[in-house]
């Protein structure tokens, strides 16, 4: 397996605070991954160790096969990023800061510029000035100065910020385009869970500084648990049941009222049974499944929120 990135150990600390704590991550050469964490998780402070814009306070990073050193620099071309806020010449047009950024990769390529505006929508507006940008097009305007070389690796931190539906779902188009025709392999972060989804090939579940489970979406799918949902009168005394009598100890009890019962070996006649000779009454019993966001909120603790 050829991994493009790879580090071990990684850490960075802040006024004696882990904000990067021995992460070990690998990302595959020719896919996308997806990291996948709440505010203050520690993405971006990842990928700028990748970057070389900070220095790791402990641990090592291989880019391309190659351990990155304090001068390292010239593994640099070989990326586009976008990492925090977009930052342009604001004087300069949109066309103009492409120019530049180009002239300062050694990128000699005027087609280039047309076609990266082109692959982000915003051929219209190429002689306006960022300054008079939306978010969103600032947006779009960075991701074009981060793929406008072509580059092998894309790092993009929090890429669809700012974007309406639509421009999320060509932004969209627009990564897996990049990845199957162009084979850029891309890191991308988000704190949104249905965006990861749809489009990460590996996540990593980032936490705290510390990366929880790295895996494949694939796997990931298939481990979409399995469990009953117990519905009665009396929940607390049915938990007491559940665990003295039947030694169940894999089940929660959500929202005060349901019981999530995960070890599903124990049939559920038996469960109806042992309850019922309690008095308890069942509202219903049924087998039901965890979805891939349950998981994740279950995981690192993000928010439920809407694809
Ligand atoms: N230069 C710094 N000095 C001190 N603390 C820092 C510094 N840079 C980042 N941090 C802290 O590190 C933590 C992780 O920040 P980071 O920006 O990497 O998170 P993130 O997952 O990218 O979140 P977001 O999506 O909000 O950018 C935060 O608590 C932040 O306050």
């Amino acid at each position: 397996m050829e991994y493009i990135v790879q580090t071990r150990h990684l850490t960075k600390t802040y006024d004696e605070h882990d904000v990067v704590s021995d992460v070990s991550m690998n990302i595959k050469k020719g896919e996308i991954y997806g990291f996948l964490g709440s505010n203050g998780a520690g993405k971006s402070t990842i990928m700028k160790l990748l970057m070389n814009l900070i220095k790791p306070t402990s641990g090592e990073i291989e880019l391309f096969g190659e351990p990155i050193k304090e001068h390292s620099f010239d593994y640099l071309k070989r990326i586009g990023s976008m990492i925090e806020y977009p930052i342009f010449y604001e004087k300069l047009t949109a066309w103009e800061n492409l120019e530049l950024h180009c002239e300062y990769m050694g990128y000699h390529n005027k087609q280039a510029i047309s076609d990266a505006l082109d692959w982000v929508g915003l051929t219209n507006v190429e002689h306006k000035r960022p300054q008079d940008f939306s978010l969103g097009m600032r947006q779009r305007l960075c991701v074009a100065r981060a793929i406008i070389t072509k580059p092998e690796l894309v790092i993009l931190d929090e890429p669809i910020n700012g974007l309406d539906p639509e421009g999320i779902q060509s932004m969209r188009r627009l990564f897996q385009r990049l990845n199957k025709e162009y084979g850029m392999t891309l890191l991308i972060s988000s704190h949104i869970i249905g965006e990861i989804e749809q489009i990460a090939d590996t996540v990593s579940m980032i936490k705290q500084g510390n990366l929880i489970e790295e895996t494949s979406m694939a796997s990931l799918k298939e481990k979409n648990t399995e469990f009953f949902e117990l519905v009665t009168n009396d929940p607390k005394k049915a938990s007491v049941i559940l665990h003295d009598q039947l030694n169940i100890e894999n089940f929660k009890l959500v929202d005060g009222q349901a019981i999530r019962i995960f070890s599903t070996e124990v049939p559920h006649t038996h469960i109806s049974k042992a309850l019922i000779l309690n008095d308890i009454q069942i509202t219903s019993i049924n087998t039901k499944q965890t979805t891939l966001e349950e998981y994740f909120i279950q995981k690192i603790g993000l928010n439920k929120i809407k694809k």
